[in-house]
């Protein structure tokens, strides 16, 4: 048996980050969006447990582990002792998400794992179990399971859908050298000291969604993050400027960056500022897309 599992990037179209928890954790409140940037996870039957990557041509070989400290094994180690089953599958990653991009790539992997393998080894987890699961595996991982645009409270792990019937256009620019979340975490606390242990809503954030403009959802994207990844990352102020003068709505850090993404009036629009932009690597995706999604499914084959 194969099946292989599709799962996207996130953007926070949000991101309210409040003084750290006792544990550590920033409380945040997030308005996630999945968008057309895809992971592929392909998982077949094998006595044990083999792991492979394969990466597109904007990724850089190597910078993902395959030495067993992939979240997809720690992915599948979980998923195993959950159900009291050895761990066995020959796995197969496809990567197109930028690594270390703030886009949530291995979030997304831990959670195609979860899904592909919960089918491999027919072990019918609940959906309450699989998002548990998922939040054991990383703040973002619940997210990559739902998909679409969704409110994420607590540390980002407590994952609420939200309406949202507009197509959103995004030029998406990765970086050649990731940045690490938690420095970006650290460096917001050393920056904002006085941070409020109450993170800023998103309610004006939402109403713009609603109202399907993009121009209106434009003045309301806000991340708290990003002052703290410029800082780290000088570079990317100067990209965003770029970016608004070639004509994006706005742009904006993804998440803990360094990717930056620049919202567009259309797909048209979007092309035409990624073509006017001479980055090494610029990318078009819209959103919301579906979250971690079987997309092959036989009862014979080999994953590579
Ligand atoms: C920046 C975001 O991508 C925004 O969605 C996420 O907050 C990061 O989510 P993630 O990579 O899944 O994060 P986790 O794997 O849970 O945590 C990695 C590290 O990020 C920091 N971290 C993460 C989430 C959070 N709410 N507060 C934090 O301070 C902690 O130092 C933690 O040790
Ligand atoms: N499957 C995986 N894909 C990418 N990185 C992985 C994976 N497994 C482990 N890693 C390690 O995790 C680190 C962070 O990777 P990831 O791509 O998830 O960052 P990110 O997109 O910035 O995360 P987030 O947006 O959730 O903070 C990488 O530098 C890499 O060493």
């Amino acid at each position: 048996m194969t099946t292989t599992v599709r799962v996207p990037a996130k953007i926070n179209l949000h991101l309210g980050v409040g003084a750290p928890r006792e544990d550590g954790f920033h409380p945040l409140v997030t308005v996630y969006q999945a968008v057309g940037l895809y992971d592929d996870l392909t998982a077949a039957e094998a006595p044990d447990w083999r792991f492979g990557i394969t990466v597109a041509d904007h990724i850089e070989p190597g910078s993902v582990p395959t030495d067993g400290d992939n979240i997809v094994d720690h992915a599948a180690d979980l998923l195993a002792a959950h159900h009291g089953i050895e761990r066995t599958g020959d796995v197969l990653v496809t990567k197109a998400i930028p690594v270390a991009g703030g886009m949530a790539g291995g979030s997304a992997d831990a959670a195609a794992a979860l899904v592909a393998l919960d089918r491999l080894w027919d072990a019918e987890t609940s959906d309450d179990d699989l998002l548990g699961l998922a939040a054991q595996l990383g703040s973002d991982v619940p997210f990559a399971l739902f998909g679409g645009t969704a409110l994420g409270v607590g540390r980002g792990e407590l994952v609420t859908p939200v309406v949202d019937t507009g197509t959103w256009w995004w030029v998406v620019v990765p970086s050649a050298e990731g940045l690490s979340t938690p420095e970006v975490y650290r460096h917001f606390d050393e920056l904002f000291p006085d941070a409020p242990a109450e993170p800023p809503a998103a309610d004006g954030l939402l109403a713009a969604l609603a109202s399907r403009d993009p121009h209106q959802l434009g003045a309301l994207l806000h991340n708290d993050l990003q002052a703290a990844a410029c800082d780290l990352r000088p570079d990317l102020e100067a990209l965003i400027e770029r970016g608004e003068a070639a004509g994006a709505i706005r742009g904006l850090v993804s998440g803990s960056g360094p990717t930056v993404v620049f919202l567009c009036e259309s797909g048209d629009h979007a092309r035409a500022v990624a073509g006017s932009l001479d980055e090494s690597v610029v990318l078009v995706a819209n959103g919301p897309v579906a979250g971690a999604h079987v997309v092959h499914y036989d009862t014979s084959g080999d994953p590579r």
